[in-house]
């Protein structure tokens, strides 16, 4: 009996050299937690670790918002979690959860047969692979970097060859989804790189998200998850708007939110932010610091291919002024404030 709900499609797509192949696989948790268990541990043994036999041993560097609860359903999972953070005492939780704890990258990876990164930036997504003590020092032949941080394709393909230079496979997987979705296990992975590594890995992934897509050459993960953040800012910063003038032209913006989300243009995210949004309020679950990055990285894809996105680049000055006014910690949703300021309502 088929235990996943599997779509295969295949698209050819010019930004790879390879024909992409995409696997979007049902939520593992529509399973019951036993079952799921079952089929977990099953993954792994099947998968069982080149080094002495026993199951597949993870790295997870970068405890973040995002980082902290990946890392952290792994081990409820039962994993064998090794993590490290720059703050170190972001790993603490974890630790007492039963992670063990390297005090380098380079250490981690030479501990660990897969070392997942999830890191705030492209400068940061290099320094802990490449630098000193970075992650490719301890890495070696039989082991596996998995990128999950959201990037520009040029860096992850750097990571994918200082990582490759070692003997070791690389896969690039940032995922789609917030705060929450990583709580509850439901992020959605691109994928791109070693395909092997990725057939690895996917028992993680499936403790980790709902689904995953392999894309294939080193580069289409990245362009993927820019392309819908990108995407995303911008619906982002519509929104902002559509709050702002309901509210000046005397609509309350309350009853606009409930009529987006019956009609054709209906987002959970509007549901979700647009209400704390209309109290002028950013709990932050995506910070704005990222976001406007994202907008920054997608508008140079664009820009290598000569593909013009107005409205992107439009919706990035925003974030920069929001950015310039101390709102890079909050919430994207934050973005309303430069609209705030620029329309004289606050
Ligand atoms: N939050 C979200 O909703 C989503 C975020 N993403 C992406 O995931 C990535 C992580 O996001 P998120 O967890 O929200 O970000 P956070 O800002 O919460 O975490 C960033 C992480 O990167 C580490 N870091 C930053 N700079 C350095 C450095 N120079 N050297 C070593 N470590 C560093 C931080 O360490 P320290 O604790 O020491 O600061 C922290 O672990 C980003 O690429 C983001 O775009 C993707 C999907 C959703
Ligand atoms: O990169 C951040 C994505 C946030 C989301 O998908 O909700």
């Amino acid at each position: 009996m088929a235990l996943w709900v599997r779509t295969t499609m295949a698209k050819y797509c010019s930004y790879s050299t390879q024909l992409p192949i995409h696997f979007a696989e049902r939520p593992i948790s529509a399973f019951p937690a036993k079952r799921l268990l079952t089929v977990r541990s099953k993954a792994f043994s099947v998968q069982a670790s080149a080094k002495d036999g026993s199951s597949t041993s993870v790295g997870f560097l970068g405890l973040g918002i995002m980082g902290s609860p990946m890392a952290q359903n792994l081990l409820k999972a039962g994993c064998d979690v090794t993590v490290w953070n720059r703050t170190k005492s972001k790993c603490d939780p974890l630790i007492s959860l039963g992670a063990k704890y390297k005090p380098s990258p380079e250490e981690v990876a030479a501990e660990c047969d897969v070392t997942f990164a999830m890191l705030a930036d492209p400068d940061s997504a290099f320094e802990v692979a490449c630098g000193e003590h970075g992650a490719a020092n301890g890495i070696g032949p039989g082991k596996g970097y998995v990128d999950v941080s959201t990037v520009d394709g040029g860096t992850s393909k750097l990571i994918n060859q200082r990582i490759k230079s070692t003997g070791a496979s690389f896969l690039e997987a940032p995922v789609s989804g917030s705060k929450k979705p990583a709580e509850d296990g439901q992020l959605i992975f691109l994928t791109a790189g070693d395909k092997p590594l990725y057939d690895l890995a996917s028992p993680f992934l499936d403790i980790m998200g709902k689904s995953r897509f392999y894309l294939g050459d080193v580069g289409n993960g990245a362009a993927m998850k820019l392309v819908v953040n990108m995407m995303m800012g911008s619906m982002m910063a519509t929104l902002a708007e559509g709050l702002l003038l309901s509210e000046k032209v005397g609509l309350d913006p309350n009853v606009l939110v409930e009529v987006l989300s019956q009609g054709a243009i209906s987002a959970p995210m509007y549901s979700m932010k647009g209400p704390s949004m209309i109290k002028s309020a950013y709990p932050t679950a995506f910070p704005l610091k990222h976001q406007q990055k994202d907008m920054r990285l997608a508008l140079g894809l664009a820009e290598s291919v000569s593909q013009p996105t107005p409205i992107a680049a439009a919706a990035n000055e925003l974030y920069k002024v929001a950015k310039a006014r101390g709102l890079s910690d909050d919430d994207f949703s934050a973005v309303i404030e430069s609209l705030r300021a620029k329309l004289g309502s606050s």
